[in-house]
């Protein structure tokens, strides 16, 4: 029998083209176009945009990119690259099968990718975002994205969509391993704390699962590390805009922190399949130094799973088992 053609795309947010401040305006614009991400009456959020926000908020972001750019363009863009060539490496042998990268928001698109997967004449199709927590506003733009382009084809694949793993027994064991690693090389905080990217609170009201199956997987981290009440706490970071967003905040906690007690600290972020922006810069540099101008002592951020051997483990058990 021959096997059908396979191909496995795996999907990340996505970064400027380039670190000018126009490639981040134009990135920008894409990411915060989408009705997905912002869902203000499109005319209102239209005036907002162009005279209120992509005026200025490019300046501010294009520098925060510059602390995290390196020769290889940005990390959310490598890593992933990275992550993507190694789930590949395990199907060299296996001519029916592919594996591509696309972003949400930028090269490599993920309408490029599929046309090029159309004309390989992909007869199968698992789309892998990887956002560990389902959210209306990144998991469904892959999909509302997916479904576009495919409405445009004459032949539609197999398909077979990862929706979320957030409580994927690998995913959990492979965070909880890479504390337990950290700790043993570089000493162990009082308190871990796991930040989440934040969402706007009335996604929540409105059916979104994401601030659940946060909680849920930070619980599972937890059990897994044995830690009690109090040797852990979840906060949620990123905060755009005026509006009441998830809480606890990132940063309020970390103000709060030392006058606690607490000065020495683990944080990890498990929402983050991909270390990027928003961990090594925000989580990494100026979240820190928040923490340690409140007084605290230690502050250590434990990577994202990245490329790790784990992180490929659970793809490939995504891509043969769909996940549990
Ligand atoms: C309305 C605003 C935003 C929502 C809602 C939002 C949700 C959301 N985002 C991620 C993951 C990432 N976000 C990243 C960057 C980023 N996010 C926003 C705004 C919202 N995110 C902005 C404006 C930016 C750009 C940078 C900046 O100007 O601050 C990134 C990093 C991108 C990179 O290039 O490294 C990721 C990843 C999730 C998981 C999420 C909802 C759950
Ligand atoms: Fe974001
Ligand atoms: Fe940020």
């Amino acid at each position: 029998m021959v096997s059908k053609k396979k191909a496995i795309l795996i999907v990340n947010l996505g970064s400027p083209e380039q670190l000018t401040v126009r490639a981040v305006r134009r990135f920008l614009r894409q990411f915060l176009s989408d009705p997905r991400v912002v869902n203000l009456p499109r005319s209102l959020w239209w005036l907002i945009l162009n005279f209120f926000v992509l005026p200025f908020r490019p300046r501010q972001s294009v520098k925060a990119y510059a602390e995290v750019w390196t020769d290889r363009g940005s990390p959310l863009i490598y890593l992933t690259q990275d992550l993507i060539d190694k789930v590949a490496g395990h199907f060299q042998q296996d001519p029916h099968v592919s594996v591509v990268m696309a972003m949400s928001y930028g090269p490599p698109s993920l309408t490029s990718q599929l046309r090029k997967l159309q004309k390989a004449q992909c007869e199968q199709l698992t789309v892998i975002p990887l956002y560990p927590q389902y959210s209306s506003t990144t998991t469904a733009s892959v999909f509302d994205a997916v479904a576009t382009e495919l409405m445009q084809w004459r032949y539609i694949p197999e398909l077979n969509f990862i929706s979320d793993y957030h409580r994927h027994p690998i995913y959990i064991s492979a965070i909880a391993d890479s504390v337990q690693q950290a700790w043993a090389v570089q000493g162990r905080g009082e308190l871990l704390l796991m930040s989440f990217h934040g969402l706007p609170d009335l996604l929540t009201q409105k059916g979104d699962p994401y601030y659940y199956q946060c909680l849920n997987t930070a619980e599972l981290i937890a059990e897994q590390l044995n830690l009690k009440d109090g040797q852990w706490r979840v906060v949620f970071q990123s905060r755009f805009g005026k509006a009441k967003w998830l809480q606890p905040y990132c940063i309020e906690t970390l103000k709060a922190l030392p006058d606690e007690g607490l000065k020495n600290i683990d944080i990890i972020c498990p929402g983050f399949a991909i270390d990027c922006l928003e961990t090594l810069e925000e989580i990494n540099m100026t979240n820190k130094n928040i923490f340690l101008e409140a007084g605290g002592e230690q502050y250590r951020y434990i990577a994202a799973l990245n490329d790790s051997d784990a992180n490929v483990k659970l793809m490939l058990d995504l891509i043969t088992n769909r996940g549990s």
